[in-house]
């Protein structure tokens, strides 16, 4: 089922991960040029050697990441200048920027830290004897890491890079800018594989303003989608889509069941309409044994009174069902067999009576004129479209003439399970504005599917 579609849709989403993955590419080189100061203070607690030893490793550090850095001591303080390219497109020059005083902020809180540590280790040794002084002192150096230390910067606050909760270290950062990078996808991008979009949509049989709305639709829910470098961009097209096709899909719906059990005790009056050949009388026997496992008495009326065979073949069907079949000879008007019918049905208290109709093209105005006169006389409660999901594009017009013709209420459409396309369930009931009530998924009496949106685009994404 679907299988061109399938293929096509395929296509859409292979086009837009080829255009994500060039604009990955792009974003390889780093985009957001960087002039930092940071200053950050020692308070006067480490020495000046100390302060310097850790000022050239901030400096080394930052030097790795391809930014320039020079660091510098000044009485309590160290200052680092950084320079240089770094981030993304996805990333704001502010964000950059706070990242960069973060990370300067974290390595010099480290650097501290082990100056400190390598000062008292040295006076320790130097005054072996002096315990009591090396003890103070060292006390007050190891309180560096949770206090002593400030960070201010030349152009925002510190307290953006105290948000960081978690201390994951400069070369973690570091990576996690290059792998946990996004993809802004934005009109241009969606532009080319948007086109191909349309494309296997039209191929697909979907009509013209039933491609534009599902396009429009998908191109609504990407554009400013962020995407993450190596999610399954599959994933993301896959939901846009589904989205689209629901929407399209449930512009109209119409509970066939509830619509039965609140006339439940009246005889309701069913005609099925369309051209030769389509799955009428089939559908007519589906409907009837659907209803009877659902508890109603049913009649049916021999209304294709044109075709040599038609009266004989849908009394091959209710003969099966054990239906009683109203029929009158062949050539006769199917209204007057149509209209007895219901006098019967009433009479005999059936829940329902099913009528067939002669096939019909819709371009034939004698035949569609009669179907007119067939449906004043016997005032159908509902009148079914019958027409193929393989015909495509053409079940679509067809439904529509026959809408101006006679209202229909809703259409079945059958031979799902040999539809390649989608095109016509997907398009029927957008621009009749007439709901899809059921589909024909073969050959048996079973095979007639109550339309549920949900089952079809599953079914289109299925592997
Ligand atoms: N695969 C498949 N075949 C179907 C389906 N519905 C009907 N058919 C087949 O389509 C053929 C035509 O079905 P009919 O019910 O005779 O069509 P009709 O519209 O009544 O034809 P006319 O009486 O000429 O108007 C038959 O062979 C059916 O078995 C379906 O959902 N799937």
């Amino acid at each position: 089922m679907f299988g061109k579609l399938k293929e096509k849709l395929a296509s859409f989403t292979k086009s837009l991960d080829k255009t994500v993955e060039e604009k990955a590419v792009e974003l390889e080189e780093p985009e957001v040029i960087v002039e930092e100061e940071v200053v950050v203070k020692t308070d006067g607690d480490m020495s000046v050697e100390g302060a310097k030893a850790a000022a050239e490793e901030i400096a080394e550090v930052l030097e790795e990441k391809e930014l320039e850095a020079v660091a510098e001591t000044k009485d309590d303080t160290i200052e680092v200048m950084v320079e240089g390219t770094i981030g993304d497109k996805g990333q704001t020059e502010a964000q950059t920027k706070e990242q960069v005083e973060t990370q300067v902020k974290e390595q010099a809180e480290e650097q501290i830290k082990e100056q400190a540590e390598v000062q008292v280790k040295e006076q320790a040794e130097e005054q072996p004897m002096a315990t009591a002084d090396s003890s103070a002192d060292f006390s007050a150096i190891s309180s560096v890491d949770s206090s002593v230390v400030s960070v201010d910067s030349v152009s925002s606050e510190s307290e953006q890079a105290e948000q960081k909760k978690e201390k994951t270290g400069f070369f973690g950062k570091a990576k996690a800018l290059i792998f946990d990078r996004e993809v802004i996808l934005d009109d241009d991008d969606l532009e080319g594989p948007l086109m191909e979009l349309e494309i296997a949509l039209l191929e697909s049989d979907l009509a013209l303003s039933v491609t534009d709305a599902i396009v429009a639709s998908v191109r609504e829910q990407l554009s400013g989608t962020r995407k993450r470098l190596g999610k399954n961009t599959g994933s993301i097209v896959e939901e846009a889509l589904k989205n689209a096709i629901l929407e399209v899909m449930s512009a109209n719906v119409f509970d066939f069941d509830e619509f039965m059990e609140a006339r439940r005790g009246q005889t309701v009056h069913i005609a099925f309409v369309g051209i030769n050949g389509t799955g009428k009388t089939t559908s007519i026997a589906k409907i009837a044994n659907r209803l009877q496992k659902n508890g109603y008495s049913i009649t049916i009326a021999a209304g294709d009174t044109f075709r040599a065979g038609a009266i004989d073949q849908i009394q091959i069907h209710a003969d099966r069902l054990g239906i009683k079949v109203i029929k009158h000879q062949e050539g006769s008007d199917p209204a007057a067999v149509i209209y007895d019918a219901l006098q019967y049905a009433k009479a005999h208290k059936s829940d329902v009576l099913l009528s067939d109709t002669a096939g019909r093209m819709h371009t034939n105005v004698n035949l569609m004129a009669q179907l007119e006169k067939i449906c004043r006389v016997s005032t159908p409660d509902l009148i079914i479209f019958v027409d193929e999901a393989t015909a495509g594009n053409d079940a679509v017009e067809r439904a529509s003439q026959f809408n101006d013709a006679v209202p229909i209420n809703g259409t079945i459409l059958t031979k799902l399970d040999a539809d390649s396309k989608g095109g016509a369930a997907i398009s029927i009931a957008y621009i009749t504005q007439k709901p899809i009530l059921f589909f024909g998924v073969g050959q048996e009496y079973d095979d007639l599917l109550k339309f549920d949106p949900e089952w079809f685009a599953k079914k289109i994404f299925e592997e």
